[in-house]
């Protein structure tokens, strides 16, 4: 119990540590105490890092911390063999002790502590094998031995949750098993240790030895080898000439890409101006069409634009549900400059598409220009979009974009901004992303 907990963490003191632990003697629990973490009234955690310990940790103290399940004396002076009745401690997970004295072999108990994932004996005076009773840890992900004076060979260890791993700086030597190769060299580090992921062992075949061995049989073959490690004067002219035809591929491939690009710009507009069709539109009016109903190539110059296309759509249904108010609403003093029907006259392009929808440059017969965003999938009551709306139109701030007018109905919702001609930030700030993409290529391609 808890009583017992606190008896052993006194021992330990008195044993290992002198006057470096501040520990409240008189507090009943000894769950406050500096590094010490208890769980359902015990002690399960111990840290107690760089704090100075010193000498052997006496048996009589772990035998009653049952229910610790992180172990922390990392770099104090703690000297001796490891205390036999820690083997009680069964619910060990994490013990670091790395950068003591510790001293003897490793203990066989250690392998019946079947929930450590962390161990670290790292930097101390262990010597002796490496057991392969480690395979028993199944849990075990982390085994740090290195700077002990560990000896004899590795074993093959069957950890499958093992994912650091180092025993650099040990007398070891013999093969690295199959299993530890996957680790990086600086896990076998001054040893002498031999095979993947170090050098070969002595006798074992490399792809060197292979070679030399088949060049001793066929001295024609080895230099046909040898040849492969320079490029001849014909593959660099392969190289050079297959560059060329890369690139001129690429040239093409990019033309025909912005062929694509313009191609759909000329589909947006189309695709817009044939949008709300469920209404009978006076197109004839205002769009001019070929005889089979599609916009003439040729654009948009003249023809309505989709944005008013999209007005007038509106306003059809509106007129014909007889509301008789719908029209565009102008904010501050500016006053109506243009109504509908202006905007119904006028060409249009299309500007780009944004979260909410497409905005389009419409210049109106008077020669005004502005920019009308049509808003998609906004279903909001009339009420609340005005307010919204008479909200933004009411900014006016040299960094916001004035917003003129706003149309709503039922289907369509048009907002109407001043346009403003420098084109679009992101474009200048990036250019043309394909010209850089190839750019990038072509460099790879040439280096
Ligand atoms: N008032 C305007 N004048 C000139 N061009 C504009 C104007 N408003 C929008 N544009 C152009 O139309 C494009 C689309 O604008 P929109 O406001 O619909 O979306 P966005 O702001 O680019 O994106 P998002 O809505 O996702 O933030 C812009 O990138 C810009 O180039």
């Amino acid at each position: 119990d808890l009583a017992s907990d606190r008896a052993a963490l006194i021992a330990l003191r008195s044993a290992v540590g002198g006057r470096s632990l501040l520990w409240n003697t008189n507090q009943q629990s000894p769950c406050a105490w500096a590094g010490i973490q208890c769980e359902n009234n015990r002690v399960t955690t111990v840290r107690l890092p760089g704090t100075g310990l010193t000498g052997r940790i006496p048996v009589g103290i772990f035998g009653n911390l049952t229910k610790l399940h992180t172990l922390s004396f990392r770099f104090n002076a703690l000297t001796g063999p490891l205390p036999s009745d820690l083997a009680a401690c069964t619910d060990l997970r994490n013990v670091y002790l790395q950068g003591n004295l510790f001293s003897g072999e490793i203990p066989s108990f250690l392998f019946g502590l079947k929930n450590l994932v962390r161990l670290n004996l790292a930097s101390n005076k262990f010597s002796g094998e490496i057991s392969p009773s480690f395979n028993n840890l199944t849990r075990l992900a982390t085994l740090y031995l290195e700077k002990n004076q560990l000896n004899g060979s590795l074993p093959e260890l069957n950890l499958t949750n093992l994912v650091q791993f180092n025993v650099s700086f040990n007398q070891l030597n013999g093969s690295i098993p199959k299993e530890l190769q996957k680790f990086t060299t600086s896990s076998f580090l001054s040893t002498s240790l031999c095979g993947s992921p170090l050098s070969p062992c002595p006798g074992e075949p490399t792809p060197s030895t292979n070679t030399e061995n088949n060049g001793g049989a066929n001295n024609s073959d080895n230099g046909g080898k040898k040849k492969k490690k320079k490029l001849s004067g014909g593959a660099i002219a392969g190289i050079a000439i297959g560059s060329v035809f890369a690139f001129l591929l690429i040239l093409l491939i990019l033309f025909f890409l912005c062929g694509k690009k313009k191609t759909r710009k000329t589909n947006d507009i189309a695709t817009a101006k044939q949008l709300p069709s469920d209404v009978e539109i006076p197109r004839e009016k205002h769009i001019r069409e070929g005889d089979n109903g599609t916009l003439n190539s040729g654009g948009y110059s003249g023809a309505a634009t989709a944005a008013a296309t999209a007005v007038s759509a509106s306003k059809a249904t509106d007129l014909n549900a007889s509301t008789g108010d719908k029209k565009l609403f102008f904010f501050g003093n500016a006053g109506k400059v243009f109504d509908l029907e202006d905007l119904l006259r006028a060409s249009a392009e299309v500007l780009g598409k944004g979260t909410f929808g497409t905005a389009y440059k419409a210049v109106l017969e008077v020669g005004t220009v502005v920019a009308v965003k049509r808003l998609k999938d906004v279903s909001i009551s009339e009420r609340e979009f005005r307010e919204k709306i008479d909200a933004v139109g009411s900014m006016d701030h040299e960094n916001l974009v004035p917003l003129r007018a706003y149309y709503y109905s039922k289907d369509e919702k048009l907002l109407v901004y001043d346009y403003m001609p420098n084109g679009s930030l992101s474009a200048l700030l990036h250019g043309e992303p394909f010209f850089l993409l190839f750019l990038l290529f072509f460099m790879i391609l040439c280096f």
